[in-house]
């Protein structure tokens, strides 16, 4: 089997990795989501047939790609399970399923895949703790606990590898954790850096936090993989809500909530960062990072930094040669109500206070704490120049704040989760979408309308022209024209897909896969659609990692 010459996974391929692999979670450092492979194209994809399946056993919403690395395929699931396959037949290779500790709950139930480096697999897990796998047998080669569990910390992120470091992220901006970014070293699983994302006092950045102790548990998680610019050798993070979610709790600009960093990739030291909108008050996390795309802008090619952001805005920025963020421009690429309008200069949003949430005020804000769009990845396909946004409309939330007492590891936002006041224009056409802008003019260039679901997939896109994804609750999986936004395929799958597709090559035969199976904030908004507008309830459950080929 593909295992006896396992392909040991180094620097140098991660930064340029071959076009029939896919070694991490969205393609390469620059967050692309984007494969160079054209075996399968706009002509032959009528023809894309499963050549096998693969029950994980595991329910809840599955988030991670398949990671392949020369005919291995990893896999992660909903409770930290990780599997080896056989990536051309399907075959168990190895499992590792930990045991959870005694009383383990987490919010999001969910992991979003696995890094590789060296002759590893790595993968963090719910209970805070990062593990190293032996990439041929799973057995377990070191653990390190990145914090404790029982204070509201847990992991959903894929790691990312920077330059023989482990580099993970945390969640638990529901809890009222302070969130940050932490590099272990690949071999021994020592810890080399921590880089808080909410300042101490005195640090830089501390006045932003004008009621002493707010920044102790004020949010700011780190629960995506960042990406990387190897040049600079330049880490983009994005961070999370601030804690609790109602702003007049904690005066300030609260840096470094729902912004982007700029991490030193050795050091991890912050060179930069770019705060979406300050005294979060929305749930409106930033968690993913920017995408690195060049862009033309006044006639040259811009070395950009592209971000879709769950506020509902499409950001461009310039990355400096050192790897620091300049402000250029951003647009709706949803109907928004908070912003009134944004400084042209430093992209700082003046806010409508009749649509910001406080405590004891409630207000109505859209689009509502799920965003323009969550953490389903967008793509980019450098052919097109256009970047591709899974995103959401006519949708809103109605908040009002509470001051509550922490508990540390329970939910600690200042509302309960029945009071979260979703709502939906019912009148609306559609709820889901894609859509297609071109990334030098931010013209739109097509959508794709889902008038019965909500819109969950992260989206693929290659070179043979196409887009992958799921996403909806109809269980289907499609390909679409990456020009034009036809739909040229589908496929009714066991459940609903969240997770991002992804595509490699083996024995010269392309291959498309995706792991099926709905659950976590999807499922949960899916039954709040069920009461507004008469969707069915639940969406079946369950994991299959499925795998596709043009018949020949
Ligand atoms: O603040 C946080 O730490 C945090 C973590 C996570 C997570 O780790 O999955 C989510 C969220 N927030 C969140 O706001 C959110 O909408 C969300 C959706 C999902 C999901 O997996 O579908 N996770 C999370
Ligand atoms: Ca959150």
């Amino acid at each position: 089997g593909p295992m006896e010459d396992y392909s040991p996974v180094t620097a140098a391929r991660l930064e340029n990795p071959e076009p029939g692999n896919w070694l991490m979670t969205r393609g390469t450092y620059k967050g692309w989501s984007y494969s160079s492979l054209d075996q399968i194209n706009t002509s032959n994809v009528k023809s894309l047939t499963p050549v096998w399946t693969f029950s994980t056993g595991v329910d809840s919403g599955h988030e991670a790609p398949p990671i392949v690395n020369n005919g291995v395929m990893f896999v992660s699931t909903p409770y930290s399970q990780v599997i080896a396959l056989d990536a051309a037949t399907g075959d168990l290779l190895w499992r590792f399923k930990p045991k959870l500790p005694e009383g383990f709950s987490a919010l999001h139930n969910t992991n979003r895949g696995v890094a590789l480096y060296g002759d590893k697999v790595y993968h963090a897990g719910l209970d805070a703790m990062l593990v190293a796998l032996d990439a041929k047998t799973g057995k377990v080669v070191w653990e390190a606990k990145v914090e404790d569990w029982k204070t509201g910390y847990y992991m959903t992120m894929a790691p990312l590898v920077v330059k023989g470091k482990i580099l993970v992220g945390v969640a638990g901006g529901e809890f009222g954790v302070r969130g940050f970014v932490q590099a272990f070293d690949a071999e021994s699983g020592k810890p080399v850096w921590k880089t808080y994302t909410v300042p101490a006092p005195g640090e830089p950045g501390s006045d932003t936090w004008q009621k002493p102790d707010t920044w102790k548990t004020g949010g700011a998680s780190t629960w995506m993989t960042g990406t990387y610019d190897a040049e600079s050798n330049t880490v983009y993070w994005g961070t999370g809500n601030a804690s609790p979610w109602f702003g007049d709790q904690r005066p300030g600009d609260n840096l470094y909530t729902s912004s982007t960093l700029a991490l030193d990739g050795d050091t991890g030291k912050i060179k930069s960062y770019f705060q979406y909108h300050q005294n979060e008050s929305w749930d409106w996390d930033e968690m993913n990072p920017p995408m690195l795309v060049d862009f033309q802008k006044d006639g040259a090619t811009t070395k950009g930094l592209l971000k879709t952001a769950r506020n509902g805005y499409l950001y461009w920025f310039k990355r400096n040669p050192d790897g620091g963020i300049s402000y250029i421009n951003a647009q709706a690429y949803v109907p928004q109500n908070v912003f009134k309008s944004i400084d042209p200069k430093t992209g700082r949003p003046e806010v409508d206070m009749a649509h910001k949430p406080a405590t004891g005020k409630a207000a109505q804000f859209c689009p509502g704490l799920w965003g323009g769009k969550d953490w389903p990845y967008e793509a980019y396909n450098p052919k097109t120049g256009m970047v591709y946004i899974p995103s959401n409309e006519n949708h809103c939330n109605n908040l009002e704040g509470k001051v509550e007492e922490r508990v540390p590891g329970q939910w600690w936002t200042g509302v309960a989760i029945p009071d979260l006041h979703f709502s939906v224009d019912t009148k609306a056409s559609f709820y889901g979408e894609i859509q297609a802008y071109d990334v030098d003019s931010g013209k739109r260039v097509w959508r794709n309308l889902y008038p019965a679901s909500m819109m969950w997939g992260s989206i693929l896109t290659t070179g043979g022209g196409l887009l992958f994804t799921g996403g909806t609750n109809d269980r289907e999986f499609r390909a679409y024209h990456a020009k034009t936004g036809e739909q040229l395929w589908h496929f009714r799958t066991n459940s609903g897909i969240m997770a991002p597709p992804s595509t490699y090559e083996v024995n010269g035969v392309q291959y498309v896969a995706v792991q099926s199976g709905y659950g976590v904030d999807a499922a949960f908004q899916q039954g709040l659609m069920s009461e507004l507008v008469g969707w069915q309830k639940d969406v079946p459950q369950g994991g299959v990692v499925w795998v596709f080929a043009v018949s020949k």
